[in-house]
């Protein structure tokens, strides 16, 4: 069983990876694998620093977000730099898939519906939150009210990845609330 975990900037996707971790499903992240390419990856270092040179990266590691003041504002700059990431993304959740097949996986792609990758899954879930409560989340984290909108800018509509789903997990209340949704989700999966 391979799952699609997507949903807007903040809603609380790593959230829902880490319940289904929980119950025993192997997980990836997208976010956390291109944060493991742009912290690792000397090719993908050597990209950027031919690009954008010493001011995105700040001792040595690369400055996230240096990088994502670069892209969020510049249609040309974010795409060259997708073009760098996503097949390197996508061949590393398809290896692991590759490797145990029949195992259940969720795998979480904030841009699953932008980029078409949703046929590549038996199901899709979207997790949803109110913007003003993505808000509050986000400036917890050390986000700016800007960086958030810039990024959603580049999103399809929250509205419309909902429409796509095969399953809505809502994420407008406590963390009791998200988890009682998401565990009777799985349930409904393996029972299906
Ligand atoms: C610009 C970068 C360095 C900023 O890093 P930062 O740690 O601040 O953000 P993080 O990666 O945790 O992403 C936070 C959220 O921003 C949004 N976001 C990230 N990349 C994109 C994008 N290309 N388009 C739209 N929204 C995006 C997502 O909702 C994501 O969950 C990073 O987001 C990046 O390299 N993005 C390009 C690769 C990409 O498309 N990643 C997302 C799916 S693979
Ligand atoms: N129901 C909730 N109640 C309180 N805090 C929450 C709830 N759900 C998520 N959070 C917090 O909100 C923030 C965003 O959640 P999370 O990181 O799971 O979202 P995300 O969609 O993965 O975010 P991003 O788009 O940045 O990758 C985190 O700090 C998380 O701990």
């Amino acid at each position: 069983m391979k799952v699609g975990l997507t949903g807007g900037i903040g809603c609380g996707k790593s959230t829902v990876v880490g319940l289904f971790r929980e119950a025993g499903w192997r997980t990836i992240e997208s976010d956390a694998v291109v944060r493991e390419l742009l912290a690792t990856d000397a090719e993908v270092q050597t990209q950027l620093r031919a690009r954008w040179g010493d001011a995105v990266f700040s001792e040595g590691a690369v400055d996230r977000r240096a990088v994502a003041a670069r892209v969020f504002g510049d249609e040309e700059a974010l795409k060259w730099l997708e073009a760098l990431l996503h097949p390197l993304v996508r061949a590393h959740w398809q290896t692991a898939i590759e490797q145990a097949p029949e195992a259940c996986w969720l795998v979480e792609i904030p841009l699953l519906f932008e980029k078409r990758l949703e046929t590549l899954f038996d199901l899709t879930v979207c997790v949803a939150s109110p913007p003003d409560v993505v808000k509050d989340r986000m400036v917890a984290r050390g986000y700016t009210g800007a960086e958030i909108a810039q990024r959603r800018e580049r999103q399809m509509p929250l509205e419309e990845k909902m429409q796509r789903a095969d399953h809505l997990i809502s994420n407008a209340g406590s963390l009791e609330f998200l988890k009682r949704q998401t565990t009777r989700l799985i349930e409904q999966i393996a029972t299906a």
